[in-house]
């Protein structure tokens, strides 16, 4: 049994600490805000986020970030991208001994282009952790609460804490993989949202499963490009943190990307959107990220440019999914060594 804190009392910090508070872990969670750790620790609930289950009375919610992380052996962050570095910072000040990083954060930021473990990476001094460990997969975290099967990897650079994670979070409920592509498992879980909010729009429209097929098969291909371009394993694309995430995000009535796109589709304004779903929608930023990401590295990404048209550039839905379907023809599958070579343009 370890003493682990959680950073981030949303829907998917909450039910992290909850598999690990089942694994036997003492588990401290912290969250910025005040009153929601009173209503927590008063209520045993997480009624903004995770109302579906009852919290166990002896884990507590804090609000002190010295007071979390005193004695803990890992520290989980479970915040949104925008959120990591001013948190890491305030973990600097305030962490005096050393740990294992994991975070189960999916974005990339916009101006760095950074992962969120290069974002922690600068912020975090070596001397206070072992390594970071990225944890990402198909998991919506109301499932993931109710103890319905659900499968994750865990990456790092050096395999030995990819491993400790998965020791750390693994019981018959929740399956914990391992990979050595950090970079991909990374990139699939941030970019699959670019794609989910696209689905949600495909949706919104009317248009059928043939439409949102086409979405995430070829959603795949350009995150594939992308991440194959920043030096990721193809071959991590078609695992769960690729395939597996994109199938979950794109079908899932719990996705906030996806409910995002399908509001967007029926005429909302993205400033209402956002208000409305009052939860973190990741794939906004992201979209921003990887489409000035894929310009600066020259890599086709039809779909991410159509979305942030429509998210940035008021473009028309309708007109952006006529603008995919008459593109100047092509092969289906790429040549991989340009896809390598990491120059691929049309
Ligand atoms: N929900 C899910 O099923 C899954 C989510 N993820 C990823 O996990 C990450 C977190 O998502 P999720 O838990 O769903 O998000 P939520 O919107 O449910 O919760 C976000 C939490 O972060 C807090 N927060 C926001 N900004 C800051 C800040 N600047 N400093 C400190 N805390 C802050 C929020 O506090 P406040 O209430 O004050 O806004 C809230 O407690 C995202 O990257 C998401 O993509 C990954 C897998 C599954
Ligand atoms: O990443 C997720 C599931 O794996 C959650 O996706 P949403 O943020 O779209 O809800």
């Amino acid at each position: 049994m370890e003493k682990i804190a959680v950073l981030g009392a949303g829907s998917w910090g909450t039910a992290l600490a909850m598999v690990l508070y089942d694994n036997g872990h003492e588990v401290k969670l912290w969250t910025h805000d005040k009153s929601h750790a009173e209503e927590m620790n008063q209520t045993h609930q997480n009624i903004k986020y995770l109302p579906n289950i009852t919290l166990p009375e002896d884990m507590h919610v804090y609000t002190s970030l010295a007071e979390v992380v005193k004695d803990v052996s890992a520290i989980v962050f479970v915040l949104p991208t925008k959120a990591i570095r001013d948190v890491c910072r305030q973990v600097k000040e305030v962490l005096d001994h050393k740990v294992t990083i994991i975070h189960g954060t999916k974005g990339i930021e916009p101006n760095t282009f950074k992962r969120v473990s290069e974002i922690m990476e600068e912020e975090l001094p070596p001397e206070l952790y072992n390594d970071i460990v990225v944890l990402s997969g198909p998991s919506h975290a109301e499932e993931v609460s109710e103890k319905q099967p659900t499968t994750v990897t865990a990456s790092s650079k050096t395999m030995k804490d990819a491993e400790r994670a998965q020791d750390l979070f693994i019981n018959e409920r929740f399956r914990v993989y391992t990979s050595a592509d950090m970079v991909g498992v990374e990139l699939g879980g941030s970019l699959k949202n670019i794609i989910a909010l696209g689905a949600g729009i495909s949706d919104g429209l009317g248009y059928g499963d043939n439409a949102k097929a086409a979405l995430v098969t070829r959603g795949l291909a350009e995150i594939a490009r992308l991440g194959t371009a920043k030096g990721a394993d193809p071959l991590t694309f078609v695992g769960l943190s690729g395939v597996g995430d994109l199938i979950v995000t794109c079908t899932s009535v719990h996705s906030r990307n996806w409910k995002a796109g399908n509001l967007l589709a029926k005429g909302n304004k993205l400033e209402d959107v956002l208000a409305e779903m009052d939860m973190v929608v990741e794939g906004i930023r992201t979209t921003q990220a990887a489409y000035a990401l894929a310009k600066e590295e020259r890599i086709e990404m039809p779909i991410t440019t159509g979305l942030y048209q429509i998210l940035f550039e008021h473009a028309n839905p309708k007109d952006i999914v006529d603008q995919l379907m008459t593109r100047m023809r092509k092969h289906e599958m790429e040549d991989l060594s340009l896809i390598l070579s990491n120059r691929y343009t049309q």
